[in-house]
């Protein structure tokens, strides 16, 4: 029998597309959004599948009983992705993330990390084409994606005792796996690598410390990222995050740490340097310290929705462009700046100061929308 799907991930409503406005641009003469922020940062889904069942994110009691996942006509193809993204480096994005669900699932990745790769900013210069994945297959494929252009790449790992992670991600899958695929990425030389690891308290907090150790001094930067409320399924309660302030005292209390500035603008993570220069860590505090001032991210969904905010309710459905009569490069372009300088979400910033929030629209999930 096929599955009830209870999440409504596709808004029937998608937002229909503005018509582009006056665009006030960044100070720099980019296209910048109601709150002057420009748009340097593309995160792509890939796919809205994945092999981990992590509790924050895609909770197996929900996806595993309620879930059907998009069918593969619904997905942007290479092309179409390759396209879209093109249209987004001529509107000013500098960095392009290949997320999901697991990006590693997608057959064949490696083809339009190619084709990505072969885009250039206005001024010609080279994107940051990175990636975040679990790392179950990074093992085996670490080669084939240097190799079509990947340049570096983040990993998620929430511990390094197996019952605690095997908690996590709730599929049983080992640590080791995960630190192969980590030495895979540093054997073919793709890096500099990030470790990703999302804290929930009373469930994987003791691992904050081992992580830091085992960590130091290798050249992998590890960021602690707070337990965020995002999507509808991760049955998120405050008493779980550990706020970035009380990590970073349990880091102090064994490290010297000293804080580094942002290496770009807009950056997620507060850096702090080990002081003998045994490498550095982040922090990325989104609940408890919101970073939506200065956010230049926008999201393409797995299905071709663009999405300014992680936390958004709806997308505009730029495949429905796509796939319609014949859209020329100049139309996707000025869609894009239409809705960009349209934008005004700051959804984190809204929580923390106790404003309104949107109400009675379901938040998309996070494995959908891309990490
Ligand atoms: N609230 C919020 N959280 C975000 C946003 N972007 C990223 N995050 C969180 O920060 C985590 C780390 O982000 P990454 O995917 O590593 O991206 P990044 O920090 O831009 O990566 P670098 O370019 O390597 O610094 C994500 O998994 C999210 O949990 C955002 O725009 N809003
Ligand atoms: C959605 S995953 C997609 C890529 C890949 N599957 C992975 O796990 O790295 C991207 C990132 O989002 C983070 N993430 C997912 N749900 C989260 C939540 N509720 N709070 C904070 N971070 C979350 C994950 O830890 C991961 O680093
Ligand atoms: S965080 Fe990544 S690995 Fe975990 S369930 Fe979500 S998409 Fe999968
Ligand atoms: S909550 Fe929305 S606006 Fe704020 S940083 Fe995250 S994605 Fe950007």
């Amino acid at each position: 029998m096929t599955p009830a799907r209870v999440i409504p991930l596709l808004d029937a409503r998608s937002r229909p597309l503005p018509a582009s406005g006056r665009q006030v641009p960044h100070a720099d003469g980019s296209l910048a959004d109601t709150l002057g922020r420009p748009l340097r940062d593309l995160r792509i889904s890939v796919t809205d599948r994945c092999n981990f069942r992590c509790s924050y994110c895609m909770p197996k009691q929900v996806f595993d009983k309620h879930y059907e996942f998009l069918p593969h006509a619904d997905l942007l193809s290479f092309e179409e992705i390759t396209r879209v993204a093109r249209a987004f480096v001529a509107q000013g994005v500098e960095k392009i993330r290949i997320t999901g669900g697991e990006p590693l699932l997608r057959r064949h990745l490696e083809r339009l990390i190619a084709q990505l790769a072969e885009l250039r900013t206005p001024d010609g210069r080279l994107l940051d084409l990175t990636l975040t994945t679990n790392g179950s297959l990074l093992a085996r494929k670490a080669q084939a994606l240097k190799d079509a252009g990947l340049q570096r790449i983040t990993v998620s790992l929430d511990g390094l005792d197996d019952a605690i992670f095997q908690r996590m991600n709730d599929v049983g899958f080992p640590v080791a796996d995960v630190l192969a695929g980590i030495e895979a990425a540093r054997a073919v030389g793709l890096g500099p690598i990030k470790v990703n690891m999302v804290v929930k308290r009373g469930t994987n907090d003791h691992e904050v410390l081992p992580m830091a150790r085992h960590f130091k001094g290798t050249g992998v930067t590890l960021r602690f990222i707070e337990f965020m409320d995002v999507g509808e399924t991760n049955d998120w309660r405050m008493d779980e995050v550990l706020p970035s302030r009380e990590l970073l005292q349990r880091l102090q209390a064994e490290f010297d740490l000293q804080p580094l500035s942002a290496s770009a603008p807009g950056e997620t993570a507060e850096r702090w340097g080990h002081a003998d220069g045994s490498g550095e860590i982040g922090l990325i505090s989104s609940v408890t310290q919101a970073f939506c001032g200065d956010c230049n991210r926008a999201r393409l969904s797995t299905e071709g929705r663009l999405y300014t905010c992680l936390f958004a309710t709806q997308g505009w459905d730029l495949r429905h462009l796509l796939r319609g009569s014949a859209v020329s490069d100049a139309a996707l372009q000025d869609a894009i700046a239409a809705v960009w300088s349209q934008r005004g979400d700051r959804y984190s910033q809204l929580r923390a100061s106790g404003q309104a929030l949107p109400q009675g629209e379901r938040r998309v999930e996070m494995h959908y929308i891309g990490g």
